[in-house]
């Protein structure tokens, strides 16, 4: 791959990068869109921590390598350089929407190793667009400045095709938001032909077995275009963002019955990230035993309980001005943490997943919030011994019924045929109330 010279003059002349250097590359890939790379090959925190650094080779010398940025122009000899061999090998992790508000609080919690570990050495791919490359080169520039000793690289771009290169997790984050007045159904279209697209990139790029979080709205129905268009991909590997909505279930289920949140577990948030979403207080428990025991008002539960998760997301944008950004990142982190460790004992988490095979009778071939589990292999198991109620499976069916009806008015884009938009007239994202 040809490494192309950038424009900006002090960022001129890239050199291939040495494994022995601190350096920022900025590099312009091809073959289809520009993509900046910025590699932070070996730099951990600890050996600069330790002094300045120690002899700069003649022929390193930073006049001979006008690519690198500050202090990353200089070669350590890095001492320090040992401890990564106790460290595993590099995990590739593509984010898009990387310039977006919820990336900006995601990308630092991934680069700190609270995500995959304090032993796991990281590399961000991150995507935008031609709207977003300059404060793409902002979000690598404040990434450089956190001196995480854990990033080993950061390249950001526009072309999912190079961006998505050997990913082993993809984070999908960048949509376009629901401006006043845009149908539901145009709104499913245009975000639609993004996860079209990315899913052929990751199909085309990625890892075989890359991981993929679809955070962008509406998500499980673009997480099951991503799908459909990614078929060397296992369709298990993707999942729709709906542990947000988990954790402001518990959270509600704390406040009412006056315990910490972290009291509460078996959370199951079924169906689609909308308002028809199912906040499951049935098999829900709270200090271990389920929550009608300790929640004794079923009014609340089934009305005022439901509702207020259901319609969180609603509030919060007209409290803040915008959609949740931090919570939202948080939980990320919580759903990937839930993939890459074993589940306790017991609980289990909630995940859009695809429902084929699922042993509810949920409808096959789409992207449903179901409770599973992981032995931290970065894989799941649908959890089978639930509880089922007819006020459950009805409020199911109702979520169940509008994925269907968002299917349909994208089967442009699963390669289904024509589409046929008849969504729920009380169809929204949390954020649209
Ligand atoms: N599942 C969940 O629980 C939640 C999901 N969300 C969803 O996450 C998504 C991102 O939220 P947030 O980071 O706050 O949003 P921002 O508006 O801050 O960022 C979104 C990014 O999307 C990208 N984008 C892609 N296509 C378009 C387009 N056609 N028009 C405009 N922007 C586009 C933009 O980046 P670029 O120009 O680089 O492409 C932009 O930076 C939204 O869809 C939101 O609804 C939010 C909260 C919770
Ligand atoms: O509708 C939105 O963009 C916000 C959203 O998903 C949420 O807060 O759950």
């Amino acid at each position: 791959m040809a490494a192309i010279d950038l424009s900006s003059p002090a960022r001129s002349s890239p050199a291939p990068l040495s494994p022995r250097r601190g350096s920022l590359h900025l590099l312009l890939r091809r073959p289809r869109r520009p993509t900046l790379r910025c590699s932070l090959d070996a730099a951990p925190k600890q050996a600069q921590a330790q002094g300045p650094p120690a002899a700069v080779a003649a022929e390193e010398a930073p006049t001979a390598r006008k690519e690198c940025y500050g202090v990353f122009c200089t070669t350590y000899d890095l001492r320090a350089d040992e401890k990564t061999k106790s460290w595993k090998s590099l995990v590739n992790v593509a984010v898009s929407g990387a310039a977006g508000m919820i990336s900006n609080h995601l990308l630092f919690k991934l680069a700190s190793g609270e995500v995959f570990g304090p032993d796991q050495p990281i590399a961000l791919k991150l995507l935008g667009s031609e709207r977003s490359i300059q404060a793409l080169e902002g979000v690598a520039m404040e990434l450089e400045d956190s001196l995480y000793p854990l990033l080993r690289e950061v390249s950001i771009g526009i072309d999912p095709y190079v961006v998505f290169e050997d990913a082993e997790w993809a984070l999908l984050i960048g949509a376009k938001p629901r401006g006043p007045g845009m149908e539901r159904s145009a709104l499913l279209d245009i975000n639609g032909q993004i996860f079209a697209e990315q899913g052929k990139a990751l199909n085309s790029v990625a890892s075989r077995n890359v991981k993929v979080i679809v955070v962008g709205n509406p998500c499980n129905t673009n997480a099951l275009i991503c799908l459909k268009n990614a078929p060397n991909i296992p369709a298990k590997n993707f999942h729709a963002l709906t542990r947000l909505d988990e954790n402001r279930a518990k959270c509600q289920l704390a406040l009412k019955a006056g315990v910490f949140y972290d009291k509460v577990s078996n959370m199951t948030i079924w169906g689609n990230h909308s308002t028809t979403q199912v906040p499951d207080f049935l098999n829900a428990k709270i200090n271990g035993r389920p929550v009608k025991e300790v929640i004794k008002d079923t009014k609340w539960l089934e009305d005022e309980f439901t509702k207020t998760v259901q319609k969180r997301g609603g509030v919060l944008i007209q409290k803040w001005g915008r959609s949740s950004a931090a919570s939202t990142a948080v939980s990320i982190v919580d759903a990937i943490r839930s993939l890459v460790n074993p589940t306790p004992e017991g609980d289990w988490f909630s995940t859009g997943v695809y429902t084929t095979g699922n042993p509810y009778g949920i409808a096959e071939d789409i992207v449903f919030s179901m409770p599973c589990r992981s032995k931290g292999d970065g894989d799941y198991e649908l959890v089978k011994d639930v509880a089922m109620d007819d006020f459950l499976w009805e409020r199911i069916k109702k979520s169940e019924a509008e994925l269907l009806a968002e299917k349909r008015c994208v089967a442009h884009l699963t390669g289904e045929g024509n589409a046929f938009c008849d969504l729920p007239g009380d169809t929204m994202l949390p954020g649209e109330m």
